[in-house]
């Protein structure tokens, strides 16, 4: 019972101390559904003290050289690197995600994203073009923006957070982040390892908290000029909307409705088990997860067989069992929703074939109360149905059959969102083709989130605004100037 444990009691990052806050919402562990840590309610108050210093840190951290910045990053990686194993249990129990996941593509991506932007910030160039006939040079330079508001969401808690923090400060600017409320934890325990790597006081904050207290206190403050948000879009319009007085600028990294096309001559043997992967990997809670499946008709059933085959190995586990493939879901509420649209599909009278409300879940009793559930595929559903619309961001997936390479395009532009696809084809034309037809910001052909860090990352549509990577979140974090130069 709550009452009777000793509770991890988090307080937030202002101006390099950890700082105890007025009032304090409860945190589950997902796997046991029962409350395990306490997470700083903050508010405008918080924001402000954090703001106070950022503003002070400022002026000393961006003017520091690239490679001194770069130096404080890689140490900070360093020191992330030997915490891995901790930081690693720390995830899975506080997301629910296994820890197998957690150790080999959490916290190693957390990783790489300081050693990354340490490197990729001493590469930029400016630009230049001379007018001789005018007797002019113009060139550009860049000058970081001041400071960065970050809100991150819960499903890939610190990945996300350091993808965001990274590059912000490498380009010199400090930040104010803002973790999801669900899953604080691992940014916590990151602050510990601020000092010691040279982070100099109230260049990184953190203040924990809900998005309607904190995150639009921080949105809405006018002293924080840039907002990079990666979550549902809901939430982003809110924030657009707060931050259209100030003329803030805005990255948002939304959410999707990803279709994997798979063309009959597909290598199968690959595409399978990587489809069942980008179905359900980290309990389908990741905004790249493919959730329309259209398979040609001509090996549809074919394909049907082998991926219910190696969904149901797709072994449903506690998030601490190294063999398990899914842990549990975010919360209550979530598991609550995802399985809300499996009842929506079978009343429309869409076939469930492995899953939810078909087949057993088995669990020890410690962890009958947390947010488990299998993975599902849903079949005979309709294109307009809402779980082929919307974005369930659970362990579901639709497949349906498709005849003609026009025919699979327009459907699978058919819905609002735009952000990853992936195509499955030996014939390297096709795949270029419709890769260059599909709306959307990111295509994988015969693979899935083989991740490029150089390269823009983000979506069309209502999949977001902007782009991240090495030159993207630059110029994102980076306001530019041009000068020109009578000669
Ligand atoms: N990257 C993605 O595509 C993600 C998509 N989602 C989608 O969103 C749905 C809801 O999940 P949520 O956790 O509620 O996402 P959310 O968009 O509400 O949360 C993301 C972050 O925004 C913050 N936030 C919420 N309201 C805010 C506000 N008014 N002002 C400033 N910050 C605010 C949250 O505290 C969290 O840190 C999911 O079911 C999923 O469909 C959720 C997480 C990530
Ligand atoms: N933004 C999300 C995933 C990003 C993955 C990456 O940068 O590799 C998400 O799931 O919200």
């Amino acid at each position: 019972m709550a009452g009777t444990k000793t509770l991890l009691v988090l307080e937030n990052f202002i101006g390099g101390r950890f700082l105890p806050c007025n009032s304090y919402i409860d945190s589950y562990d997902p796997s046991t559904g029962e409350v395990y840590s306490r997470v700083p309610d903050s508010g405008k108050e918080e924001v402000e003290a954090a703001v106070e210093a950022a503003r002070a840190a400022f002026p000393g951290w961006s003017a520091r050289s690239p490679q001194e910045r770069a130096q404080v990053l890689h140490r900070l990686a360093d020191l992330l690197e030997q915490s891995l194993e901790e930081l690693a249990q720390a995830e899975s129990k506080d997301q629910g995600k296994t820890i197998t996941l957690a150790r080999t593509v959490d916290i190693p991506r957390s990783v790489q994203n300081f050693r990354f932007f340490a490197s990729s910030i001493l590469h930029h160039t400016s630009e230049c073009t001379q007018m001789d006939h005018m007797g002019c040079l113009h060139y550009t330079v860049r000058a970081p923006v001041g400071i960065a508001g970050l809100i991150s969401p819960w499903n890939l808690p610190l990945y996300l957070l350091t993808w965001k923090i990274a590059p912000a400060i490498a380009a010199g600017n400090t930040v104010i982040a803002k973790p999801s409320e669900l899953t604080s934890v691992t940014a916590w325990m990151m602050c510990k390892l601020l000092e010691k790597a040279g982070v100099p006081p109230g260049v990184v904050n953190i203040v924990f908290g809900t998005g309607p207290r904190v995150g639009e206190a921080l949105v809405s403050h006018p002293e924080v000029p840039l907002i990079s948000f990666t979550g549902s879009q809901p939430t982003a319009e809110r924030i657009t909307q707060l931050s259209a007085p100030h003329c803030k600028r805005l990255s948002l990294e939304l959410g999707g409705k990803n279709p994997a096309i798979i063309f009959e001559d597909a290598n199968l043997e690959e595409c399978v088990p990587t489809t069942v992967r980008s179905s359900f990997a980290n309990q389908g809670e990741i905004c790249l997860c493919t959730s329309r499946i259209f398979v040609q008709k001509s090996i549809y059933s074919e394909f049907l067989k082998r991926f219910l085959e190696a969904t149901r190995l797709w072994k449903v586990g506690i998030p601490s069992d190294p063999s398990a493939s899914m842990g549990a879901l975010i919360s209550k509420a979530h598991l609550e929703k995802v399985r809300s649209y499996i009842k929506k599909a079978r009343a429309e009278g869409a076939q469930i074939l492995c899953g939810e409300g078909v087949d057993k879940l088995s669990l020890p009793p410690r962890n009958q109360g947390g947010y488990f559930m299998l993975p599902t595929v849903i079949t005979d559903i309709k294109d307009e149905s809402c779980c082929m619309k919307e974005e369930i961001f659970g362990p579901v997936t639709c497949v349906v059959p498709f005849d003609s390479e026009e025919e699979v395009i327009k459907r699978a532009n058919s819905v609002k969102y735009g952000l990853a696809a992936t195509v499955w084809s030996s014939n390297v034309g096709r795949v270029h083709r419709v890769a260059k037809k599909l709306q959307s910001g990111l295509v994988w052909t015969n693979c899935w989130l083989i991740r490029e860090l150089n390269l823009p990352f983000g979506g069309m549509k209502s999949s977001g605004v902007g782009r991240e990577g090495a030159k993207d979140s630059y110029e994102f974090f980076t306001e530019v100037k041009t000068i020109t130069i009578k000669h």
